[in-house]
């Protein structure tokens, strides 16, 4: 024998009822069945809502009577087109409904009896249908009133079963009846005096409990819209996936703090009797689900991750408490008298720290205070002190492993990714581990901790992009190309955007391909409240992108590491203002333990700072760096030959994306300069910009031209002294060479005339080339060479960097 529930979704439309026909068609029973229906789809609640309305004399629960009759007739009219000659004694039920709610109208009174009538009608009615369906099929079929098997005692709501008296009823039906289908309404029972009961919360699983258990079921197994009992809540985990086994202490833990797929405490009765649970989807029926019993099996360390949201600390405390006898028992006979439902306990020598649902805290607040008023006016205590805005995240252990290292890496995962731990406490068998933190962390440590004990790739990485400019752009068509590629590691998603004008923002990630319209859409830039919107989005593994060329966005990079989000940066500004600051920022994404890279600022996609860091984390001692770091400059000289003028040379190298967007900044020589500093500051050396000597070769006029246009119209004046300088060096077979150097703790860049005896001679186009002598690679300098400037290589260096950070 077989016990099947299926709730209210599973049963909620005419497909849902197909489904749940072509689910028993396709099971294969050679056994006989018992199939529990629950109410179609919100019926209950709509019947409830009916009989409210009825007794605050709104005659709106006329409207909700008709809504369950429409409801019901639209899924009969679908489901038997042809023949409805069952519709009648449906009817009659909601006839019976109208005139029971009239009653309730007129007299003003609805008591927990009258209630339980009303909603007992909606599992009447949907089983009833169902089994009519079920008919079609060619099944040999009964239906049963669960009313006439299960008796209850009189606490109607919520009723207590006598179980004795039921298992008997139960099983002598079933001796009887040989039809190998028996349909029956779940959630409703009698009782002694014959009237309408039912079964509470997850009434409709109790009654598939009990009659499982009296018949000795070789399974109950529950279908519901969802793929079995998940290691988190789905809807914040887009990563949790169904559990295939679980121990029945397991799912009773992961049920009672938040999961709640199954209600366990109403499934005492399998449990009991160690019979199997599973757990299915009727919309994917030939997925898993969850299996639930006692046998052994392989599983993670950690069985599943719940959080209960909204949940208040009170805490009483005080030096005086030692002496206070019995003070444990005082207080728990106030919770036991206020029925408190206490979800979080932690205890030391002079204090207690409760967590309670946040609904009951001021009438428990109250009652404490008022049991211990003789202790707190002695000021042996406090006054009850509460903290509200909590959530309990609780880690379910495998209850075969042992704990300590789980609770070891839930602390780290946690305190890693900034998430502040109010308390932290093991339930008594020590295999689950709580940790009470702020509600609005809830999202964030449910997601890390997911990745932590039960993710294999792809790691889900959430970005916000400033600056959709040439880099920025290039950056976002990477992403949107390499999603394929990424995918087996990497589940990038952006969640905001913006440029100086729009900020855009998607919970769900931003669609890249259309990030034009997306940015268009959103709301006017205001750096603060990007920011402040990144922090309040709180998701993890939040990376910044700085692809702006802001010292007002290089700014906020400490605010972000103080949250834990990681930022990676093309913006040289950050690394290339004060010492003090550049050293602060590594500080302190350091102490958060975040990511902060800066690879692009120097060279952009070459490995010119990893491979720096590399040599100096292994022992290697820098002697010299000699290098061409401006792609654009090398660009500029390269192609600035005769017929061509030196403004139109900066221009196609502006078009080109080689420049920054002021080329000045370049031509004069700042940009070489940021970048030398960054390597020797790298190198840990503290100079400053100010330190750097250089020798400009852009005349003082060009650099004070007014706006870039200008600039090139000052540019075209000096036409002569640039081609003088093309020419000198021409005539000597040299070529011209923006160069740094950093030597002896001096740094310098300047306009050289270099000869072909020289290893940067050769350098084409854009590139750029660094020689880092050092005491290992001294005779043969270590040589990095490639392009050096432009959108493309930007971006794939932001992109690696991307990459690394989420190791
Ligand atoms: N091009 C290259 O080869 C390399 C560039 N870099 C660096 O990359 C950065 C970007 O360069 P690039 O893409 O060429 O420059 P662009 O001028 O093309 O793009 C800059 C982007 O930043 C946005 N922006 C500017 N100020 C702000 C602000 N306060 N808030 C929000 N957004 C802002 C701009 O907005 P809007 O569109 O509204 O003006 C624009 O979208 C620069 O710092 C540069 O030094 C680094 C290595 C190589
Ligand atoms: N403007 C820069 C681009 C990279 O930083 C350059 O010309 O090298």
């Amino acid at each position: 024998m077989k016990v099947l529930k299926f709730g209210g979704t599973s049963v909620g439309n005419p497909h849902a009822i197909e489904q749940v026909c072509d689910i028993i068609k396709n099971n294969n029973l050679q056994d006989r069945c018992a199939i529990i229906v629950s109410a179609v789809g919100n019926t209950t609640d709509m019947l409830v809502k009916c009989g409210q309305l009825a007794y605050h004399k709104n005659e709106k629960y006329r409207y909700f009577i008709e809504e369950i009759e429409i409801q019901h007739l639209n899924i009969i009219r679908a489901l038997f087109p042809s023949q409805s000659n069952f519709i009648s004694s449906i009817k009659k039920r909601l006839n019976f409904l109208e005139i029971f709610c009239d009653s309730i109208f007129h007299v003003m009174e609805l008591s927990k009896r009258s209630l339980d009538r009303i909603m007992s009608l909606g599992e009447l009615i949907s089983s009833y249908l169902f089994y009519e369906k079920i008919k079609e099929y060619g099944f040999k079929t009964i239906w049963k009133d669960s009313q006439e098997l299960i008796v209850t005692d009189e606490r109607y709501g919520c009723a207590q079963v006598d179980i004795i008296k039921s298992y008997k009823k139960i099983q002598y039906f079933f001796s009887i009846e040989s039809a190998p289908y028996a349909i029956l309404p779940g959630f409703i029972a009698s009782s002694p005096r014959k009237e309408v009961t039912t079964l509470g919360r997850g009434g409709s699983d109790y009654s598939a409990a009990i009659i499982a258990a009296a018949l000795k079921a070789e399974v109950l197994e529950i279908w519901t819209d969802v793929s079995g009992i998940m290691t988190a809540d789905p809807r914040i985990v887009l990563q949790a996936f169904p559990i295939e086994n679980l121990f029945y202490e397991e799912a009773i833990e992961l049920s009672n703090l938040g999961a709640k797929v199954i209600y366990p405490p109403t499934l005492h009765p399998v449990i009991e009797k160690q019979i199997p649970i599973l757990v299915k989807n009727t919309f994917s029926p030939s997925e898993k689900g969850t299996r639930i019993n006692n046998a052994p099996c392989f599983k993670h360390s950690v069985t599943g991750i719940s959080v209960k949201k909204n949940m208040t600390m009170i805490t009483l405390k005080g030096i005086g408490m030692i002496n206070i006898l019995n003070y444990l028992k005082r207080l728990f006979t106030v919770l036991s008298r206020e029925k408190i439902q206490v979800l979080f306990f932690s205890t030391s020598e002079h204090s207690i720290l409760l967590g309670i649902e946040e609904s009951e805290v001021m009438q428990i607040k109250n009652s404490i205070n008022n049991e211990f008023s003789q202790e707190i006016d002695k000021k042996y205590l406090f006054p009850v002190l509460v903290e509200q805005d909590l959530s309990i995240i609780t880690v379910i252990g495998d209850k075969t492993k042992n704990m300590h290292r789980t609770s070891a890496r839930m602390f780290i995962t946690l305190s890693k990714n900034n998430i502040y731990i109010r308390d932290l406490a093991y339930n008594v068998s020590k295999k689950n581990m709580s940790a009470v933190i702020k509600n609005s962390d809830f999202k964030k440590a449910l997601n890390v901790l997911h990745e932590t004990f039960f993710e294999i790739p792809p790691k889900p990485i959430n970005l916000f992009v400033a600056g959709i400019g040439k880099v920025g752009r290039k950056l976002l068509e990477h992403i949107s190309i390499q999603k394929t590629y990424l995918i087996k590691e990497l589940q990038i998603q952006v969640m905001g955007l913006c440029n100086s004008k729009t900020m855009y923002f998607e919970e769900q990630g931003i669609d890249v391909k259309n990030w034009k319209k997306n940015l268009e859409s959103g709301n006017r830039m205001r750096l603060h409240r990007f920011i402040e919107k990144i922090h309040l989005m709180n998701m993890h593994n939040s990376i910044f992108i700085d692809a702006t060329d802001s010292q007002d966005v290089a700014r906020t990079y400490d605010k972000l590491f103080v949250k834990g989000i990681g930022v990676i940066t093309c913006n040289k500004i950050a690394c290339s203002s004060s010492y003090k600051d550049y050293k602060n920022l590594k500080k302190i994404a350091r102490y958060f333990k975040v990511p902060f890279f800066l690879e692009t600022n120097v060279g952009a996609g070459l490995p010119i700072i990893s491979t720096l860091n590399d040599l100096l984390n292994s022992g290697d001692k820098i002697h010299l760096i000699e290098a061409v770091l401006s792609g654009s400059i090398n660009f500029i000289f390269n192609h600035f030959k005769s017929g061509r003028t030196f403004s139109e040379t900066v221009r196609e190298a502006q078009k080109r994306g080689y420049t920054e967007p002021d080329p000045r900044i370049d031509l004069s020589g700042i940009d070489v300069m940021r970048k030398i500093l960054i390597l020797v500051r790298e190198c840990g050396d503290s100079m400053e910009l100010s330190q750097i000597r250089q020798k400009p070769f852009l005349p003082e006029e060009c650099v004070k031209a007014n706006n870039v246009e200008s600039f090139y119209e000052k540019l075209s004046q000096y036409e002569n002294y640039f081609g003088r300088l093309r020419e000198e060096a021409k005539n000597k077979g040299k070529k011209l060479r923006f160069m740094a150097k950093y030597e002896k703790g001096n740094a310098n860049v300047e306009l050289k005339s270099i000869g072909p005896e020289h290893p940067f001679y050769q350098l084409e186009g854009d590139d750029n080339i660094i020689l880092y002598k050092t005491q290992r690679y001294y005779e043969q300098p270590l040589i990095i060479k490639g392009a050096g400037a432009g959108a493309e290589v930007t971006a794939s260096g932001i992109l690696s960097d991307i990459i690394k950070a989420s190791r």
